[in-house]
């Protein structure tokens, strides 16, 4: 009964309205039409989606875009302004019945079984299993490759952003301007925030996913002062209400006096400071005294926006507020973090203002794996990274080339060969798991036919590479997790996995990462993570292989 309960609860459309059954390729319904038309239409498909490659040089995979998927499927109906569509666009011969046909077609006969969305993910291993009457499923290609490839490479590519820059840091997606579209932009922002990022810079993300929202200011606020005069409105109250500053722009004015005093006492690495910036500063701090960040790159770093930052910052901690923190946005972000950083320990020790010194630094400017490293290797004081185009466009690597094969029809499984082993599809309808080692970690994926016996803990277990014959090993699992859940149960009985909450996602995301052996997830020379088959299923491939494969005749 709670099995029934769940599966019949509403699930919401796509969060984009343009994915529709005829977000497809045209070749989906003159397939769907030639099954129809042969009245092979209904006859009960198994396809695998899956990818064959780690994307940026990686060996390890994030898989997102599930939750989309299922919201497609739920709500998977044409509609007739649709079906006329469809109608113009296909051959004149197609008969009135096919029409009819799409008229009551959806995917209540339609069964999805997924990895549950944030899982650590690798090559050959079905992300989902489809099974439906093949017209159907067929049309479902297009739309759930679209749905998975980009949020999984963009999952993907937020992950190794994070595994470079480290837990502590906090990073933020600031892609939107840059990414491919708004569709681009959007989905940016969800699945960089599933790949371990903490905030995003994307209003619209943030109202429809509840994504942690974060800005600082642009270098067109600081530009467009030309003087303290400007600030008309110079009044501030103290942040515990008991009294109004009548002149803050003084106050600023005072401390920068005093820093410029003191500073020439010791190196004189500063002189006149740029006013119009000063103003911005001051006028910023203004609007938003409880969390003033500035933008210190727009005249020069050390010369005249820290400076003048410091002097806003001390004014305002005199009024009981504190700051926030700077942002940098060009130099040499190494050096610059590490002399702000210094700048503010000195004048926690020079006016006694505790944890100045530990003023936040965020750094921006075509930022990526590499300049995250080489900042890492240089040493750096920067705490928070804004990250846009290399992020979001996942300028490392265009696409991941996820495809759906067709394994099983009627009960017959399939396989599609290639002269590139690589390529030839693993048939089958097939169950997965991940098997765990001694020490926690996961050893090894294993694909095993539906009905063979599931990998037990404890028991030996021969895992062999799916086409090198040599390459093959023993396996006692400590811990054996089955790898498919039914997402979408369709005519069977099982009962509908809830979707989690986007959180929850990230959450899950996190945690697999941090289950991994380091040696898989390492920039350079990763270990390759092993994914298998049982030793029934690698003998069924190569018998079905060579049943399939006409042999050549020498002349
Ligand atoms: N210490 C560093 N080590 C390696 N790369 C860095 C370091 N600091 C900054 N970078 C990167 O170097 C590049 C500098 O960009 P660019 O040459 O366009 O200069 P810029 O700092 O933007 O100067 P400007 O704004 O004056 O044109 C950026 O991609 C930035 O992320
Ligand atoms: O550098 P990204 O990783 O794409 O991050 C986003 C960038 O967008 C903003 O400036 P924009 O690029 O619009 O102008 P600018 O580079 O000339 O400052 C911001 O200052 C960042 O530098
Ligand atoms: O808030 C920011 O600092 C920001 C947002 C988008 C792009 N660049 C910077
Ligand atoms: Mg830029």
């Amino acid at each position: 009964m709670e099995a029934k309960k769940e599966n019949s609860g509403v699930i919401a459309g796509p969060t984009n309205p343009m994915v529709t059954p005829l977000l497809t390729d045209l070749y989906q319904f003159t397939m769907a039409y030639a099954y129809w038309k042969a009245g092979k239409h209904q006859e009960r498909a198994v396809f695998d989606l899956y990818f064959r490659k780690n994307p940026f040089g990686g060996e390890y995979t994030v898989f997102a875009g599930l939750e989309e998927v299922i919201r497609f499927i739920a709500n998977f109906r044409l509609t007739e302004e649709e079906i006329a569509f469809i109608r113009e666009s296909l051959s004149d011969s197609c008969e009135d019945g096919f029409f009819d046909y799409l008229r009551g077609i959806d995917c209540a006969d339609v069964e999805v079984y997924s990895i549950p969305e944030g899982t650590v993910v690798f090559p050959k291993i079905p992300l989902l299993r489809i099974e439906g009457p093949i017209a159907v499923v067929q049309l479902l290609e297009t739309p759930f490759v679209n749905l998975i490839n980009y949020a999984s490479l963009v999952s993907t590519n937020a992950a190794r952003h994070r595994n470079v820059a480290g837990k502590s840091k906090t990073l933020l997606e600031f892609g939107l301007r840059r990414a491919q579209g708004p569709d681009g932009g959007v989905s940016a922002s969800k699945y960089c925030y599933v790949g371990g990022f903490d905030a995003t810079s994307n209003v619209a993300a943030g109202k429809l996913f509840g994504i942690p929202l974060r800005g600082t200011h642009s270098h067109a606020f600081v530009s467009s002062y030309m003087s303290l005069d400007e600030i008309i409105d110079k009044s501030l109250r103290r942040k515990d209400g008991s009294s109004t500053c009548e002149d803050f722009v003084s106050l600023v004015q005072t401390w920068l006096s005093k820093i410029q005093q003191w500073s020439n006492s010791l190196r004189g690495i500063f002189g006149e400071t740029n006013q119009s910036e000063l103003a911005a500063f001051t006028s910023y701090a203004l609007a938003f005294p409880n969390n003033f960040l500035a933008l210190v790159d727009t005249y020069d770093v050390m010369r005249s926006g820290v400076p003048n930052f410091c002097a806003v910052a001390l004014a305002l901690n005199d009024l009981g507020y504190k700051a926030s923190g700077i942002r940098l946005d060009s130099g040499d972000l190494a050096y610059l973090s590490c002399e702000a950083r210094k700048f503010f320990s000195s004048i926690e020790k020079e006016f006694g203002v505790s944890d100045f010194g530990k003023m936040s630094i965020t750094a921006s400017n075509d930022l990526n794996e590499e300049t995250l490293d080489a900042l890492n290797k240089q040493g750096h004081q920067v705490d928070a990274f804004g990250i846009g185009t290399y992020l979001v466009t996942c300028y490392a690597q265009a696409a991941l080339g996820v495809v759906f094969k067709l394994v099983e029809i009627n009960n017959q499984p399939r396989i599609k060969l290639s002269e590139d082993v690589s390529k030839v599809s693993i048939p089958c309808k097939k169950r997965c798991y991940r098997l765990y080692g001694k020490e926690g970690y996961p050893l090894v994926d294993i694909m095993t036919g539906e009905n063979e016996p599931s990998p037990k803990v404890g028991e030996r277990i021969l895992c062999r590479h799916p086409f090198q014959e040599s390459k093959r090993a023993y396996v006692v699992p400590q811990r054996v997790e089955e790898l498919l859940r039914c997402y979408w149960p369709g005519i069977s009985d099982k009962t509908r996995e809830t979707l989690p909450p986007l959180k929850a996602i990230r959450e899950r995301c996190i945690k697999q990462l941090e289950l991994m052996r380091p040696d898989h997830m390492r920039r350079l020379n990763p270990t390759p993570y092993k994914v298998s088959v049982s030793a029934k299923l690698y003998d069924f491939i190569h018998f079905l292989w060579l049943n399939e494969a006409p042999v050549g005749e020498l002349q």
